[in-house]
Order: structure tokens, then sequence, then C-alpha cells
């Protein structure tokens, strides 16, 4: 929203009902502009960017549904709520179609008015929270992610290859795409390699990265070919017109120590070293992460909104999240997808727990089709690469085989998606 009042204009050609919608929304607090007109609707408009307009349907000198259409031309993020005393079904369902978030009937009430906006200005700030989604902004109030959000502003600014670490599913991609977004490659791709993608051709790699951001994911197991070249890259500064982060679950020191990864790169690399905590060392964020995921998702799914009970919310805070935030991400999906009711309950909590936590043990876990490609991808390999284990009583070699694999490939493999063979 533009200032901490909201902004709401009320265009409507009676003087009585404009004063009177006036009268009662300051009254509440909101900063209000009127308008009896189409013509002088638009002059607000552009002069004043409301963060609401209430839009009556009939009016002299042009109908609200082409006043309402001619808005969100101009600007697709603005809210409008349209007013009629007339209002049909069909007219309420083409300002719909229109981009009209409600349809407030005539003859107002205080209460009705009132709920109409309070709702309207919900639903903005959930769309608010669907941008931050989109820019990547990582959510979070406690010392650990505030500081880690400001670290990340600061580095941005300069050019130098970040390293960030921390366990699978943390938010080391959310917070790449929040780096990318503040530094001076903004403008270029986000481009992601991983040891399986990496390119073993410098042009390749340079021509990719230039402007852009380049994310370099599992960092530790990329191959000895592939660690060479990215040395060489960067003792050549061919590496400079991008935004290199490299992101690593592993300790990149142990890895030097067993003779896994050479020296030289992790201190070409670890000069600016970013560590992203595991949630369970955060879980006060864990409620403000809930709202965030069901606001997210119920909008762009359109499942229906479910509120967490205060005890639901705290059997969440108390859950290992061995899998940290991906992991939450993944439950509150199952909550909102596989649940019914207005409220989410300790017992809805325990069964998704219990039933995620059975279906890894049987290895029958379904794919989840309302996920982005590369988390269901990644569903799809744990499944299937268990399965294979199973199938070989943990044998890596032999389910290397089953799959068409190299072992090594099969073992930075299973590594990657936190599986451990021991426990097969
Ligand atoms: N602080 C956060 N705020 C909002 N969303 C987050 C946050 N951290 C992570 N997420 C979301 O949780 C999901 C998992 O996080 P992400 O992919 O960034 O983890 P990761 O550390 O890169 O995992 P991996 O190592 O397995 O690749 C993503 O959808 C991401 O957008």
């Amino acid at each position: 929203m533009s200032n901490d009042k909201p902004l709401i204009l009320v265009v409507d050609d009676e003087p009585d009902i404009r004063e009177l919608i006036k009268d009662i929304l300051e009254d509440e607090n909101y900063e209000v502009k009127i308008a009896a007109d189409g013509q002088e609707a638009q002059q607000i408009f552009n002069e004043q960017q409301p963060d609401l307009i209430l839009l009556d349907i009939w009016m002299p000198d042009i109908d609200g549904i082409s006043l309402l259409k001619e808005f969100k031309q101009q600007n697709k993020n603005v809210t409008i709520v349209m007013m009629s005393g007339h209002g049909t079904i069909e007219t309420a369902v083409e300002a719909t179609r229109l981009g009209a978030s409600d349809f407030i009937e005539k003859p107002l009430s205080t209460a009705k008015l009132l709920r109409g906006v309070e709702q309207a200005l919900e639903n903005r700030a959930k769309q608010a929270s669907i941008q931050k989604e989109l820019a990547q902004i990582p959510v979070g109030k406690s010392q650990q992610i505030k500081l880690l959000r400001e670290q990340v502003e600061r580095v941005a600014k300069h050019e130098m290859p970040i390293l960030l670490v921390g366990e699978p599913g943390v938010g080391k991609h959310c917070f790449s795409h929040y780096l990318h977004s503040l530094g001076q490659f903004s403008g270029g791709k986000f481009i992601e390699l991983s040891p399986e993608s990496f390119p073993l051709d410098s042009l390749k790699i340079t021509s990719l990265a230039k402007n852009n951001c380049l994310y370099i994911h599992d960092l530790a197991l990329l191959s000895d070919e592939a660690q060479a070249l990215l040395l060489h890259l960067l003792e050549t500064h061919k590496l400079q017109q991008c935004q290199l982060i490299c992101a690593t679950q592993y300790s990149l020191q142990k890895a030097v120590d067993n003779g896994d990864f050479l020296e030289s790169l992790l201190y070409q690399l670890n000069s600016i070293t970013l560590v992203v905590p595991p949630l369970r060392d955060h879980i006060e964020d864990i409620p403000e992460l809930v709202h965030h995921f069901v606001d997210v998702q119920t909008t762009r799914s359109g499942l229906p909104y479910r509120r967490f009970t205060v005890a639901a919310q705290n059997r969440l805070r108390n859950h290992e999240w061995s899998g940290n935030i991906l992991e939450l991400k993944n439950v509150i999906q199952r909550l909102l997808v596989l649940g019914n009711g207005e409220d989410i309950d300790v017992a809805d909590v325990d069964l998704a727990l219990a039933s995620e936590a059975e279906a890894i043990e049987n290895g029958d876990e379904t794919i989840n089709f309302e996920l982005p490609l590369r988390e269901a991808r990644e569903q799809f390999e744990r499944i299937y690469l268990l399965r294979k284990l199973q199938e070989t009583d943990g044998n890596v070699g032999k389910a290397a085989k089953l799959a068409g694999m190299e072992r090594t490939h099969l073992y930075r493999k299973l590594r990657s998606l936190g599986i451990d063979t021991k426990q097969i």
C-alpha cells in the first residue's frame, strides 16, 4: 500500500451516497477521495493511485464496467469493488471476469460496506504475499533470518562470488533469487547448474554467465573436471561479468580434507560465505511461513483458505523438520489439498505428518502435481531411487545397475536427495 492509511476512491454519481460512504470510511481511519463521474475518477486515479476503488455500476458519462476495464488496463494491480443497487448476477460475473475483486449490493449498510472494504484490502495484502513469493523475498522475523537478509542486501552490491551453506530445503535458492534481484545483474536471468548439468566447456559457461546470475547447486559434488574448469575460469577472470552464487550442503573444508575438492577453488569461492540456518534453529518463523505458504497456495491454485489453530501451529513448531522449509511447504500443501473444514487442527497436522513419514517409509509417496517441476522431479527421483534401493536391500552397486547409472553418480544423487543408504 502506498502509505500507512489506505487511500480509497469512491466513485458514485449520487452526492448523498458519496458523502455517506466517505464519512463512514473516514471514521474507520481510511483516507478517502470522492468522484462524481468517470472523468473525475480518472483524474484522481492518475494523480493519486488509490489502494482501493469503490465503483458504482451506473454513472452518467460512462458505465462502471467500462471504467473498471480502463482502470485495470492502466494498472492491473489496482483493487476495485463494484457497487450497485440493480446488480444482476450477469453483471457481477462480468465485473469479476474483468478483474473486480468483489461486488457490494446497495442499499449499503455500514457493516456490509466495511466488511467489503476490509476483505478487499485483505485480498490485496494476499496479492502482496504472492508478489513477495514471485520476487522470492525470504520470509522470517527471527534474528537469524533478519541478519541473513541484511547480509544478502549488503553483499549483493559487490561483484564477488557468494557461497551459501545450508542443509537441503533451508532456502538457499530462495536467498539466491533475492540476492540476484538486488544485484547489478538483476535484469539478467537466473541460471541454475548442478553437478549433472555443469557443461565442461568454458565458452558455453562464459556465454551462459554473461550478464546473468549463475547459481551452482551442490558445489561439493562437482566432478574433478568441472572443478578444474571453474577454477580456471575464476583465475583468468572470465566470470566477472556475472553474479556467481554457489551452494552446498556439505562442508567444503571436509571435502578438501578428503581429497574430493580443490583447495584453491575453495579459496576462490569462500571469501563471502553465508550460512542459511536449518528450520529447527528458527522455529519462531514457522507461523509466518505457514501464513505465507497458505496465502500463496490458496491464491495460486484456488484451494480454499484454511486457518491453522494455535494448537496446530504449536504442533508444527514441535516437529523436527529434517527436510527444513521445503518439508514445511509440502506439509502445508498436503493439508490444504486433503483437508476439509475451515480450521486445521492438531489432529489434521498429526495425520499429515504421519502420512508423510509413512509414505516415505513405504516408498509409495505419490507425485504431487501442484509442485513446480524442480521439486516434483526431486520427489520422483526420491521415490524411484528408494524403490530401487529397497529392491536391492540397500546395495548401491546393484541399484545403480537397475537404474542404468554410474555407481558414483548414484552416490552423488542419493547424497543430494538426502537419502541415507544405511537406513534402507
Ligand atoms: N525464508 C523463506 N521464505 C519463503 N519461502 C521460502 C523461504 N525459504 C525457503 N522457501 C521456499 O521453500 C522451498 C524450499 O527452499 P529452497 O529451494 O530455497 O531450499 P534449498 O536450500 O535451495 O534446497 P536444496 O538444497 O534442496 O536445493 C522453496 O519453494 C522456497 O521458495
